[in-house]
């Protein structure tokens, strides 16, 4: 605190005599407190495990009020040397007799930190090591309990300072493994309330001789982090049972009580299910240690309050807290009578740590105000009477079957045990179905293979027949020239391996060798063209040569006709001069026989002119028969040599094309002069036979 708010505390008028908050503190002990030793000398027994309970005193900063009423801070803390006193002044003033208490800290200002590690952190660190620890706060309503306790964000209380000490021990401690769980629980009004579980309102608090004093049912949370710690913290806090009253806005109206339950155990020290029994079949000794931390924030002692809900409240607590200093009175009188720790629920929870297996710190918070003197007073002299409890704490082995550290590391291995056979389960499914994978996959590949090889075996067939047709039919000279690298099948049959490039190859071998085809049709046609050409050309002559025909054939005919006509003139003439020589005999027997002469010798000269005309006319017709045979011979040849040439086109790659591959040449016996179909060409080469030649026509191979 600085000067100047002392300075205006220290202006403040006369205070308000206050009456104790508990008659048992008053009547059981003076005002004037037994000389205590100072912080520095040691408060510890000779055995290491007798220990007095450790005392902090804070006395809380004057708040917003008690500033603004002027009031004087009545207390002066040295906490070099652990004393708290009433300031002078105030004892000058009221007549005070001298006051001074000595604890193992004292405190003013608002310092948590500081307070926890000189106040707390050991009896924590105590509670890691196997012991049981036991913080709690005591002081009037208001005193700031709560804020040591709990703190704030800025200045963390003595409960979340413990938890990172937990964790912080945890993780300097490396050759021990341990297990938290915790539990927040409150009394209101003399009942059992679980923070965690608020819904179980039926908690019971329990006695056996492991265990000592528990509540149950409890629930308990096993957390491995601070932060997961905190969220039970708040969870709980969320639960409490806080309210508004006239001396504090936020009033805890119970007592709380939150627990971290500690097992621990040196790593690897827990010995298997199997061997937990010696060979004598005695269980061997427990390896575990458990031990019980207790961070207590009780409600405040206070005094008639305006609200009944209040007042009722109030009651519980003063009565919980008067048993709480009965008991505390009794365990420092040494008179060794009955301690009543059943008399509230707060004493008997309380139990276990002040009847002495616990190290216990408490934090006894008080007000600086005049107003709170005696009230203030009174927490002093309770703190200087818990200051003389001493305590025999003991590590707490467990049998290990009991802990549940040893549960869950058994758990663990069964788990890990049950993992590892399903994991061999696991894997041995997995190889077998892996190997029916395997030879699935080896089956279908071999089923692919075979696949392949026949469709390679396919194509090769078809590349072969392509190639021999190709390569085999000497009348497309084009391809019989072509080098042998392009047509040669660059399928490498033997390999296995480079299938999809193979089959590219034999397409495009197969696409060259259909080009090829093509050329060969298209050669064809044109051929085809030039037969149907020649064939015109021959029709033509044809036409040309039977006109010729026709017209030497009329013209012998006519010559054949005049002939006759001679031959029958000349007949005629015959019988004419026969007649005229018959009548010359007579005549001459007349007297014409002169000029019968005359006649007769003109006549025979114009029969023998006939006969040279019929002569000449026989021979012109000789003649003319001759130029029609030798025509016709001509005629006959063409034709032939037209059959023939028809004959070799129609022979592809060596053999006859047939069975449809390609239109035939046909010969066919037919009388008559008939051109056909129209798609026909027709030649009489004589009287007997015509030889009809039809377009050919080339047709792909069906041939696969
Ligand atoms: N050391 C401190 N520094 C600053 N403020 C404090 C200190 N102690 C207490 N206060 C404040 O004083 C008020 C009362 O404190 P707190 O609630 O902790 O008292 P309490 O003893 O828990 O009271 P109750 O018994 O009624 O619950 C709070 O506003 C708190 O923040």
């Amino acid at each position: 605190m600085d000067s100047s708010i002392k300075r205006s505390l220290t202006r403040v008028g006369s205070p308000q005599p206050l009456r104790a908050a508990s008659d048992t503190l008053s009547t059981t002990n003076t005002l004037t407190p037994t000389p205590e030793p100072s912080k520095n000398q040691s408060s510890n027994t000779a055995s290491s495990n007798r220990q007095n309970v450790r005392v902090t005193v804070r006395v809380r900063p004057p708040n917003a009020v008690e500033m603004s009423r002027g009031e004087t801070e009545i207390w002066e803390v040295d906490s070099k040397i652990g004393k708290v006193s009433l300031q002078p002044d105030f004892m000058e003033r009221y007549r005070k007799q001298l006051s001074e208490y000595y604890y193992d800290e004292v405190f003013t200002g608002s310092d948590n930190k500081l307070l926890f590690e000189r106040g707390v952190r050991e009896t924590v660190r105590s509670t890691m090591e196997g012991y049981n620890g036991t913080v709690f706060a005591y002081g009037q309503t208001s005193s700031g309990k709560t804020f040591t306790m709990t703190g704030t964000e800025s200045q963390p209380g003595v409960i979340p300072q413990a938890v990172d000490a937990v964790f912080e021990y945890i993780k300097e401690n490396k050759e021990k493994e341990f297990l938290l769980r915790v539990s927040y629980m409150e009394i209101y009004n003399e009942t059992v309330r679980d923070l965690l579980c608020p819904e179980t309102d039926d908690l019971r608090i329990h006695e056996d001789k492991r265990r000592g004093v528990y509540v149950s049912p409890l629930k308990e949370v096993v957390v491995s982090t601070p932060k997961q710690v905190m969220k039970e913290i708040l969870k709980g806090e969320a639960n409490r049972h806080m309210s508004s009253t006239d001396w504090n806005e936020r009033s805890s109206r119970s007592h709380t009580v939150f627990q971290m339950v500690v097992e621990s155990t040196a790593k690897g020290s827990l010995p298997p299910r199997s061997s937990r029994y010696s060979t004598l079949g005695q269980k061997q000794s427990a390896s575990v240690s458990l031990s019980v931390l207790n961070l207590i924030d009780l409600a405040g002692s206070e005094k008639a309050a305006s609200s009944a809900d209040r007042r009722k409240e109030g009651a519980f607590i003063n009565k919980s807290l008067l048993t709480l200093g009965t008991v505390i009175s009794k365990l420092t009188d040494n008179s060794g009578g009955h301690i009543p720790y059943r008399d509230s629920k707060l004493t008997r929870i309380l139990q276990n740590s002040l009847s002495g297996n616990a190290r216990v710190a408490v934090i006894c918070t008080i007000s600086p105000s005049v107003i709170n003197h005696e009230e203030s007073q009174n927490t002093l002299k309770f703190a200087s009477r818990i200051k003389k409890v001493v305590t025999r704490a003991q590590t707490n082995a467990v049998m290990d079957d009991k802990a549940l550290l040893q549960k869950y590391r058994i758990e663990i291995e069964e788990l890990k045990a049950k993992l590892e056979r399903t994991n061999e389960s696991n894997h041995k499914e997995k190889e077998t179905e892996l190997s029916q994978m395997l030879q699935q996959e080896k089956a279908k590949h071999e089923e692919e293979m075979m696949e392949a090889q026949l469709v390679r075996t396919a194509l090769k067939e078809r590349i072969d027949h392509l190639t021999k047709l190709i390569l085999t039919n000497s009348s497309f000279s084009a391809n019989a020239q072509q080098p042998t690298a392009t047509r040669k099948p660059v399928v490498d049959h033997t390999s296995s391996g480079g299938q999809v490039s193979e089959f590219v190859q034999l397409e495009s071998q197969i696409e060259a060798k259909n080009v090829t085809i093509n050329l060969l049709k298209s050669d064809v046609e044109s051929k085809n063209q030039m037969i149907n050409k020649l064939t015109e050309q021959l029709k033509a002559a044809n036409g040309k040569a039977e006109k010729s025909i026709r017209e030497l054939n009329n013209r012998l005919k006519a010559k054949d006709e005049e002939l006759k006509n001679l031959r029958n003139e000349n007949r005629e003439l015959k019988t004419v001069i026969e007649e005229q020589l018959g009548n010359e005999d007579d005549g001459n027997a007349n007297g014409h026989s002169r000029s019968g002469s005359r006649e007769y010798g003109e006549l025979s000269k114009t029969i023998q002119r006939q006969r040279n005309i019929i002569n000449g006319l026989e021979e012109e017709i000789k003649a003319n028969k001759l130029i029609i045979a030798n025509q016709k011979e001509m005629l006959h040849r063409a034709g032939l040599s037209q059959l023939q040439n028809n004959a070799s086109i129609n022979r592809v790659n060596g053999r006859r094309m047939e069975n449809g591959e390609y239109s035939t040449l046909t010969k066919e016996n037919t009388r008559g002069n008939g051109s056909g179909n129209g798609k026909s060409l027709s030649i009489e080469v004589d009287s007997q036979f015509v030889y009809f030649l039809k377009p050919i026509e080339f047709e792909r191979s069906t041939a696969k």
